[in-house]
C-alpha cells in the first residue's frame, strides 16, 4: 500500500482521532470521519504510531513505535495520510540513520527531495534472477565449505556467544572494501554499544563513503526492530532498481526481527502457535526476505546472522529463516569451547555453490576430502576416547592426525579481534585455502605439530613458525 485517500481531506479535523485504549504498546483510536488506512503513519505529540488493524466504529488498532509512557485515554492522534518512508538515493550514503529514516550521527537530516515508503511489494518472480558466482571472503572455513552466494543469501547461525558478531564484523572488514557497490547495515535488535563500535571502526577503515547503516535495537519498541529491516531494504531496493548498483546487505541479527514480529503479536492479542510463534512468523519472514533478492537491474548479495534459540536448530524461527538461504555457515558451540575460531562447523555449513560447476571440481573434491577426513575423525573419537589412540590402526591414526591439523588450519585470526586476541588479522585468498588443504589431505606423516597449524593464514606461514 503506497497510495492513500489523503488528497479527499479537506477539514483538518478529519485527521484527528482520540485514544479509546492503550495496552502496552497497542494504542486504539477512534476515528469520527475519515478512518485511516492500514499501514498509515499516526501521530500523538511526538510518538508515532503504525495503524496494523482496523476495527469497528472508526476505530484503528495500532502499533507504537515509540515510547508509551506519558500517552493517555483522549489524547488526539493526528494522522499522516501515508505510510512510514524513508530518505533514499545518493544523500544517505555514509550516513547512519534509524528506523524512521532520521539521522543518528548528529549530523544534520540528508538534504534529499527522494523518499519512499518502506512497505513494498517484492520483485516479480519473472524478474529474479540467480547468478551462481561467488563472492571471495578470505576467510578460509567459508571461501571452502560455504562460499557466499554473490546475489544470493547466507545465514550465519548459532546460539549465543558464539561468534556471531564477531564473524559478520569481520565478513565487513574483508568484503566492504573489495566490494564495488553499496553497503548496508542493518541492527536489529542487538546492543546498542555494538551499533557505536561499528559505525566508529567502518570510519577508521575509511569505508564509510559508500555504507549505509540502519539501527533498530534491543532498547527500542518491538514495532521499530520489526520494521528496521523493510527501512534498510527500501534503501537497498533504491539503490539496486534505480540505480542499477550492487547492494551487500548485512544484517545482525535476523531472528530479532521474528521475535520483534512475535512481540508485536503478542501484544495485538492474537493467538500464538507452534512453540509460541506467532502463527504469521512464515508470511512476515517471506515479505522481508522475497525483497531481498537480485533483478537484472543490480545484484542485493545478503549476509544474516541468525541467532539460534537454546542452540536448538529445529526450532521454528531458525528453519524458516533457512529456508530462505541459499547458503549456511553454521557456528558451532563445541568448537569455540576449543577455541577453534572462528567457530564454524565444518560437517553442517552448507552452501547451493558449492558444486563442480561453480567452484571447479578441485575445489569440490577438496572440500569433500575435507569433510569426509573430518566425518571420520568424529567416529574414531569415541574408540580414542575409550582404548586410546594406539588402539587404532596406521591408517586411522594418519587419518586422525590429518584431521586434527586440517581442522588447526581452517580456525584464523580475525582483524576484528587482534586488539584482544593479540594477533594480527589474516586475510586467505581461496587459492591459498585450497592448497593448504589440498597438502594437508596427502600426507600421511607430519613433521610438524599440529599446534602449528593453529591460528595461521596460508600454509605458507608454517616456514615463519620456528
Ligand atoms: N574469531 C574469534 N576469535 C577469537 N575470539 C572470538 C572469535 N569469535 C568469537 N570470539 C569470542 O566469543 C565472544 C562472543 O562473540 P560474539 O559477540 O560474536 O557472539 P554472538 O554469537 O554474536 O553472541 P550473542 O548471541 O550474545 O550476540 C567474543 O567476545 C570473543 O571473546
Amino acid at each position: 500500500m503506497t497510495q492513500h485517500d489523503a488528497h479527499d481531506r479537506v477539514e483538518p479535523d478529519n485527521d484527528t482521532g482520540t485514544i479509546v485504549a492503550i495496552r502496552g504498546g497497542v494504542v486504539d483510536v477512534r476515528f469520527a470521519k475519515l478512518v485511516p488506512a492500514i499501514r498509515e503513519l499516526l501521530y500523538v505529540g511526538k510518538t508515532a504510531l503504525e495503524v496494523s488493524g482496523l476495527e469497528d466504529k472508526g476505530i484503528v488498532r495500532c502499533m507504537a513505535l515509540g515510547p508509551v509512557r506519558g500517552l493517555g485515554l483522549g489524547m488526539s492522534v493526528r494522522a499522516t495520510g501515508a505510510p512510514i518512508s524513508v530518505p533514499v538515493g545518493d544523500a544517505v550514503l555514509g550516513r547512519m540513520f534509524n528506523m524512521f529514516g532520521e539521522p543518528i550521527d548528529r549530523k544534520p537530516a540528508p538534504l534529499t527531495v527522494e523518499r519512499r515508503a518502506i512497505h513494498q511489494a517484492p520483485p516479480r518472480l519473472e524478474d529474479r534472477v540467480v547468478r551462481s558466482k561467488v563472492l571471495e571472503t578470505g576467510i578460509k572455513a567459508i571461501d571452502l565449505l560455504s562460499p557466499i552466494e554473490r546475489g544470493g543469501k547466507t545465514g550465519l547461525f548459532g546460539g549465543a556467544g558464539v561468534g556471531k558478531t564477531v564473524l559478520i564484523t569481520e565478513l565487513i572488514n574483508n568484503t566492504v572494501q573489495q566490494y564495488k557497490g553499496v553497503s548496508l547495515f542493518c541492527g536489529i535488535g542487538e546492543r546498542s554499544r555494538e551499533a557505536e563500535e561499528l559505525y566508529r571502526e567502518m570510519g577508521e577503515a575509511g569505508v564509510l563513503d559508500n555504507t549505509v547503516m540502519l539501527f533498530g535495537q534491543m532498547n527500542e519498541a518491538p514495532g521499530v526492530r520489526f520494521l528496521i529491516g523493510k527501512t534498510a531494504l527500501t534503501m537497498a531496493e533504491y539503490f539496486r532498481d534505480e540505480q542499477h548498483r550492487d547492494v551487500l546487505l548485512l544484517i545482525d541479527n535476523i531472528f530479532r526481527f521474528v521475535q520483534a514480529g512475535s512481540e508485536v503479536s503478542g501484544l495485538l492479542g492474537r493467538m500464538p502457535s507452534r512453540v509460541g510463534y506467532q502463527p504469521t512468523l512464515a508470511t512476515e519472514l517471506a515479505e522481508l526476505e522475497e525483497r531481498i533478492t537480485s533483478t537484472r537491474s543490480a545484484a542485493i548479495t545478503s549476509i544474516q546472522a541468525v541467532y539460534v534459540p537454546a542452540d536448538d536448530f529445529t526450532d521454528p524461527a531458525a528453519a524458516h529463516i533457512f529456508s530462505h538461504l541459499s547458503g549456511s555457515v553454521v557456528l558451532s558451540r563445541k568448537r569455540a569451547s576449543e577455541g577453534l575460531y572462528p567457530a564454524i562447523d565444518p560437517l553442517a555449513s552448507s552452501s547451493v555453490m558449492l558444486t563442480p560447476s561453480v567452484v571447479g571440481q578441485r575445489h569440490y573434491d577438496i572440500a569433500r576430502g575435507v569433510r569426509r577426513t573430518l566425518a571420520e575423525y568424529e567416529e574414531l573419537r569415541d574408540i580414542i576416547a575409550m582404548l586410546g589412540i594406539e588402539e587404532l590402526s596406521a591408517a586411522d591414526r594418519a587419518t586422525v592426525a590429518r584431521a586434527r591439523r586440517l581442522e588447526r588450519f581452517l580456525t584464523q585470526p580475525f582483524f576484528t579481534t587482534a586488539a584482544f586476541t593479540g594477533t594480527e588479522g589474516r586475510r586467505v585468498t581461496t587459492v591459498e585455502t585450497l592448497e593448504g588443504c589440498e597438502t594437508i589431505l596427502n600426507q600421511t606423516h607430519f613433521e610438524r605439530n599440529e599446534s602449528d597449524y593453529y591460528m595461521i593464514g596460508a600454509l605458507s606461514d608454517l616456514e615463519t613458525v620456528v
